[in-house]
C-alpha cells in the first residue's frame, strides 16, 4: 500500500513527482503570487489560507434495511442471525443490516482537491453526508486541525463546512443575483455592512463566471451555471472546507472542465480543503486531482495520490493499458454487474490484465468494453474484492491516528481547542428578525412571480367573467334564492381548493429547498414560516379578488358595497384556511404521490361533511364538519346576502311564500331553506381559527419532520 499523502508528503515530494497538468492556465497565479506563496510554504505551491485539515479514521456506517415480499423498505428492526432473518423472511418481511461505510480512513488538507471515485453505490456520497455533519456514523473518528470533533461539534459543523449537494435546489423565479443576495443576507453576520455583503455576492459572481447569468431567473439558466450557483451559494459564508457530490454530474465535457477549473483555484488560490466525487473524469481533470480515494462497497481500495493508484493496480496486475483514461481504468475495474456476478460463482476466468496492452487505444477501449466479464474474474474473486482484500485498511487507519497525533504534539495546543472555540460560537450569524425579514422580502419576490403569471391572471378573470355571465344579474325574489346559495357553493368551494392544492403542490420543492437550507444553518424555521405566511398572503389573495370583483358584479348577487366586501372578506378568508390545509398536508406527507391521494381524500371529505350534500350526516362523523372550511364560509357569506326580505313570486320555491301576507320570505325563513348554520360572526371566527390553529400545527408538523439524510 502507498503511503498516504499529508499535505507535508505532498509538498516535500512534489519536485520528485511527474509534473501534474494543471487545470489552470499556466500563469493563473501569477510570477510574483506564486513566487510569495512558495516562500511563505516552504516550496509548495499551496496555500493554507482559509483551510482546514481534515481527517478521518475508521468510519463505519450501517442501516437497516426492510425486505418484504414487495421489495426493499427502509426499517428499524434488524434481525440478529441469518437463521432468524430466513424465518422472519419466510413470514413475509425481513430488517437486514447493510454496511454502507467500512472502516473508512483518509484525510484532506488545506489548498488540496481530494476526489472519491468508485461505481455508483460505493459510498461516495455517504461519506461526504458523514464529513459535512449532515449524516451520523456508528464508529470512526473525525479530526478538524488535529482536534477530535464531537457530534455536538459536528452539528455547529454544519456551518463551517459548505456542502454542495448533487441536486441544485433554488426558487426558480429568483435571478442568480437575488439568490446569491439573499443568501448572503441570511447567512453573513449581522454585523457586516450591507455593501460588503453585496461586495461579497459581486465577488462570488465573478469569481464563478456568472456575470453574463447574473440578472437571469434561475430557471432560465444552464446545469452548469446553476451547478456553480449553488457553489456560490455556499461560499459566500467563506467556508474552509468545501465538500461536493458529483458537480460535473449532467455536465458536458467542456463545462465539467471549467467547474474543475474554479475549484482548483479555490484550493490554489484560496487554500481551501475540496473533497469532491466524481465519476470518470477526463485523464486531464484526474491528473489534477491531489489526492484520489477510490471506493468499491463502502471499502476503501486505493487512497493516495492519482499517479501512486496507476502503480498499485499494476503491482495487483490490473495495468492500465497505454492510451487509456486511468479513472476508465478503475471504474472498469471496480464496476461489476450483477450477471458478472453470478458468472463468477460457477466459472473462474483468469486474466492477467496486462496482455491487454497492444498500445492500441482506440481498439482496446471497444475490446475492453466487450470482454468486460473476463476483466471481473481473477482466480474465482471478482477484481473488485481483489482489491478490496489488497488494500491495507487497517495501515490506512493507523497512519492518519499517527498523523493526527503528530499535529498535536508539533503545535503544543491543548486537546478540544477548536471544540471549544466552536461550541461558544452562536447557532446562527443573523438574528431572528433578519431573518424574518430578509425571508420576507425573498418569498414577496417568489410569490409575486410564481402566482401572478398571466395564466392565473388570466385563470381568474376567465373564470370571474363565466360566473357572472352564468348567474348574470339575478333579481332579488324567491325564484333566485337557490341560484345565489349555489354561486357561493361554487365560489367558496372552487377557491378552498384552489388553495389548497396550489400550497400543498408548491410546497414539496420549497420544503427540499427549506431542508437543504436549514441543513447549512441559514435561519429559524420559525423565522421562514412566519414569513412564508405574512408574504404570500397578499399574492394568494389577489387572484380571488380579482374574480370576486368581476362575477360578483356582473351576477348581481347583492348590489350593496359593503356586502360585496364581506363576502369577498369570507372568501379570502376561506382560501387562508384552505392554504393552511394544503401547507399541512404538504409539511405532514413527504412522499408527492401518497400526499395527492391524502388531499384528494380529505379536500372532497371536508367538501361532504360540510352539510352540502348530505343533510343529515350521521352524528358519529358530524363533528367532522366542524373543520370544513367550505361550510363556514358558505354560511357567512350566504348570511350577508340575505339581508333583508325576500320578495315571493309565485314561482313555488319557498314554502313560506305560500302562506306569506307580506308577499315575503323572511330572512330566517330563507336561511332555514338553504340549511344555514350559526352566526354570521361565528362562521368568521371558525375560518379564522381554522387559519391561525391549522398554520400553526403545519410548522409543528414541518419541525417534527426529518429531511432524512437523503432528502436534499
Ligand atoms: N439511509 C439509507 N438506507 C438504505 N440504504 C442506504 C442509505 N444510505 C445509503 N444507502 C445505500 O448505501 C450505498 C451507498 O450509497 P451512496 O449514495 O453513498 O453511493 P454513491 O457512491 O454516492 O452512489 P452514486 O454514485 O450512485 O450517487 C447504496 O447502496 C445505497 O443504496
Amino acid at each position: 500500500m502507498p503511503p498516504i499523502p499529508t499535505p507535508q508528503m505532498i509538498d516535500d515530494s512534489s519536485s520528485n513527482q511527474m509534473p501534474q497538468p494543471s487545470l489552470l492556465p499556466d500563469d493563473k497565479l501569477g510570477t510574483s503570487a506564486a513566487a510569495d506563496l512558495e516562500k511563505g510554504l516552504g516550496g509548495t505551491t499551496h496555500t493554507t489560507r482559509g483551510g482546514m485539515c481534515l481527517r478521518w479514521a475508521r468510519i463505519t456506517k450501517e442501516v437497516e434495511i426492510k425486505e418484504g415480499s414487495g421489495g426493499l423498505i427502509r426499517g428499524s428492526i434488524a434481525a440478529s442471525t441469518p437463521e432468524s432473518a430466513e424465518e422472519l423472511k419466510k413470514k413475509g418481511t425481513v430488517t437486514v443490516k447493510k454496511t454502507i461505510l467500512n472502516g473508512v480512513s483518509g484525510a484532506a488538507a488545506p489548498g488540496e482537491i481530494l476526489a472519491l471515485m468508485g461505481p455508483s453505490g460505493s459510498g461516495k456520497t455517504s461519506i461526504l453526508d458523514v464529513l459535512s455533519g449532515r449524516s451520523s456514523y456508528d464508529s470512526g473518528m473525525i479530526n478538524l486541525d488535529g482536534d477530535n470533533v464531537t457530534d455536538k461539534v459536528m452539528k455547529k459543523l454544519k456551518k463551517k463546512v459548505a456542502y454542495v449537494k448533487q441536486n441544485d435546489l433554488f426558487f426558480g423565479h429568483l435571478t442568480v443575483r437575488d439568490q446569491l443576495t439573499y443568501t448572503a443576507f441570511l447567512r453573513l453576520p449581522s454585523s457586516l455592512p450591507k455593501a460588503q455583503k453585496v461586495a461579497e455576492v459581486d465577488r462570488i459572481i465573478k469569481q464563478l463566471r456568472l456575470a453574463k447569468c447574473a440578472d437571469t431567473p434561475i430557471n432560465m439558466i444552464s446545469g452548469g451555471e446553476r451547478k456553480r450557483v449553488n457553489i456560490g451559494s455556499e461560499l459566500l459564508t467563506d467556508p474552509a472546507i468545501i465538500l461536493l457530490d458529483e458537480p460535473t454530474s449532467g455536465l458536458d465535457s467542456t463545462s465539467a472542465v471549467a467547474l474543475m477549473r474554479i475549484l482548483e483555484s479555490l484550493a490554489r488560490e484560496e487554500g481551501k480543503t475540496i473533497i469532491t466525487s466524481i465519476h470518470q473524469p477526463s485523464s486531464a481533470v484526474f491528473f489534477g486531482f491531489d489526492k484520489l480515494m477510490l471506493l468499491a462497497d463502502g471499502n476503501v481500495v486505493y487512497f493516495g495520490t492519482p499517479k501512486d493508484s496507476l502503480e498499485h493496480v499494476k503491482k495487483l496486475g490490473l495495468e492500465c493499458p497505454a492510451g487509456y483514461n486511468a479513472a476508465d481504468h478503475h471504474m472498469d475495474l471496480l464496476v461489476v454487474d450483477s450477471a458478472i456476478d453470478e458468472d463468477v460463482e460457477q466459472d473462474s476466468f483468469i486474466d492477467n490484465g496486462t496482455q491487454q496492452n497492444n498500445g492500441d487505444a482506440s481498439g482496446l477501449v471497444h475490446r475492453r468494453r466487450g470482454e468486460t466479464g473476463r476483466r471481473q474474474s481473477v482466480g474465482g474473486t471478482t477484481t473488485k474484492q481483489k482489491l478490496i482484500n489488497s488494500w491495507d485498511q487497517e495501515a490506512a487507519a493507523v497512519q492518519v491516528e499517527e498523523e493526527v497525533k503528530a499535529q498535536y504534539e508539533s503545535s503544543g495546543r491543548r486537546l478540544n481547542r477548536q471544540q471549544s472555540v466552536i461550541m461558544t460560537e452562536k447557532s446562527f450569524n443573523t438574528t431572528w428578525w433578519t431573518q424574518y425579514t430578509v425571508l420576507v422580502h425573498r418569498s414577496m419576490k417568489n410569490s409575486r412571480s410564481a402566482i401572478f403569471t398571466r395564466l392565473n391572471l388570466i385563470k381568474a378573470g376567465a373564470i370571474g367573467l363565466m360566473c357572472g355571465l352564468l348567474w348574470f344579474q339575478m333579481p332579488y325574489t324567491e325564484l333566485t334564492v337557490f341560484d345565489r346559495s349555489s354561486y357561493y357553493f361554487f365560489t367558496m368551494t372552487f377557491w378552498v381548493f384552489d388553495a389548497m392544492f396550489t400550497a400543498y403542490m408548491a410546497f414539496p420543492l420549497e420544503r427540499s429547498i427549506i431542508f437543504k437550507e436549514r441543513s447549512s444553518g441559514a435561519y429559524r424555521l420559525s423565522a421562514y414560516f412566519m414569513a412564508k405566511t405574512t408574504s404570500e398572503a397578499p399574492a394568494r389573495l389577489i387572484l380571488p379578488a380579482i374574480y370576486m370583483i368581476i362575477s360578483y358584479w356582473m351576477s348581481g348577487v347583492n348590489n350593496n358595497f359593503s356586502i360585496f366586501i364581506g363576502s369577498t372578506i369570507c372568501c379570502l378568508l376561506s382560501v387562508l384556511a384552505g392554504e393552511s390545509i394544503g401547507l399541512l398536508l404538504g409539511a405532514s406527507v413527504l412522499d408527492v404521490e401518497k400526499g395527492m391521494v391524502v388531499m384528494t381524500v380529505v379536500s372532497l371529505g371536508l367538501m361532504v361533511i360540510g352539510g352540502f350534500f348530505v343533510r343529515q350526516v350521521p352524528y358519529w362523523i358530524a363533528w367532522l364538519g366542524y373543520l370544513s372550511p367550505f361550510k363556514y364560509s358558505y354560511n357567512s357569506s350566504v348570511q350577508l346576502v340575505f339581508d333583508r326580505p325576500v320578495p315571493c313570486d309565485g314561482s313555488g320555491v319557498l314554502a313560506a311564500c305560500g302562506n306569506s301576507a307580506s308577499g315575503t320570505a323572511s330572512v330566517q325563513d330563507v336561511l332555514d331553506f338553504l340549511g344555514v348554520q350559526y352566526s354570521t360572526g361565528f362562521n368568521v371566527g371558525m375560518l379564522l381559527l381554522l387559519f391561525v390553529v391549522v398554520r400553526v400545527l403545519a410548522f409543528v408538523a414541518l419541525k417534527n419532520k426529518k429531511a432524512g439524510e437523503r432528502a436534499n
